[in-house]
């Protein structure tokens, strides 16, 4: 494929009178770690909601693998390859960590496990759970119970779940938020190594592990996308630099 794997068009929303997503465009390629930054109340998360299918547009359109999906629900994105990491509440924390797994992968397969016997279908679905745990370093964890894992282990989990619905191109909102000096460290190699087999789309505060990871950055601020380029380019552009960087920074 060589055209774009994310195709965003003149996305808007707006609540009330706030326009939250102002005529947004970008592209993400195949492979391509793309990350969104932006001051606090800039419209990120409106924007995941909006890409992951669970909030509607107003208008734009998204298009994914050359499909336009604007107007595909979130499961109807999820079964096509698009996946938002799951909230750390969504994990179910009297669960194991592997049968937290397994769910997400019995979530994309649907009815297809339907042939095997069950004992066959259990197998199945619990290799596949495990080489998701595997990709991020809690195969070990397996067994344990999710409400056990640390707060940087279940963030861990998230993207798990998120790899084990078989996505292409994960959507992460702000995975290193309330992570620890080492845990963020883990988090940021693991997602080094998952750029090299997945597409990204990245919202992180944590402006080092932005530059470090991403291969291009859209600075959104008040809704528009004021720059997209790669992190130097971001880092010396003008507008973000007042507009977000700060005016000392500026200087
Ligand atoms: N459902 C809603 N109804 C009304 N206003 C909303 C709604 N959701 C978000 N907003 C407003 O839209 C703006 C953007 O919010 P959003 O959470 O998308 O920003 P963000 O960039 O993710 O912020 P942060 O970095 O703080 O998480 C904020 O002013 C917020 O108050």
């Amino acid at each position: 494929m060589t055209g774009p794997l994310l195709d965003i068009r003149n996305l808007r929303k707006a609540f009330g009178a706030l326009h939250v997503t102002d005529d947004v465009s970008f592209q993400v390629m195949p492979g391509e770690l793309h990350a969104i930054i932006g001051p606090n109340g800039a419209g990120k998360t409106t924007l995941i909601h909006q890409l992951s299918g669970s909030l509607a547009s107003d208008g734009g359109s998204v298009h994914f693998a050359g499909e336009d999906i604007t107007r595909v629900d979130m499961a109807g994105r999820v079964h096509r390859g698009l996946a938002r990491s799951f909230q750390i509440t969504s994990i179910l924390d009297g669960f194991t960590v592997l049968e937290n797994a397994a769910m997400a992968v019995q979530a994309r397969s649907g009815s297809s496990f339907r042939f095997f016997a069950s004992a066959a279908r259990e197998t199945a679905l619990n290799d596949a759970a495990m080489a998701a745990l595997a990709r991020v370093r809690l195969d070990d964890r397996a067994e344990r119970r999710a409400g056990s894992l640390s707060h940087g282990e279940k963030r861990q989990l998230e993207i798990a779940i998120a790899l084990a619905t078989g996505a292409r191109l994960l959507l992460l909102d702000e995975p290193l938020a309330g992570t620890g000096h080492e845990e963020s460290a883990v988090l940021v190699a693991l997602m080094a190594e998952l750029k090299t087999t997945h597409t990204i789309v990245l919202i992180e505060h944590d402006m080092d592990a932005v530059f470090a990871l991403a291969d291009r950055v859209s600075v959104l601020v008040y809704g528009r996308l004021i720059a997209t380029g790669t992190a130097e380019e971001v880092r010396v552009h003008p507008e973000v630099r007042t507009a977000y960087l700060g005016e000392e920074e500026a200087a």
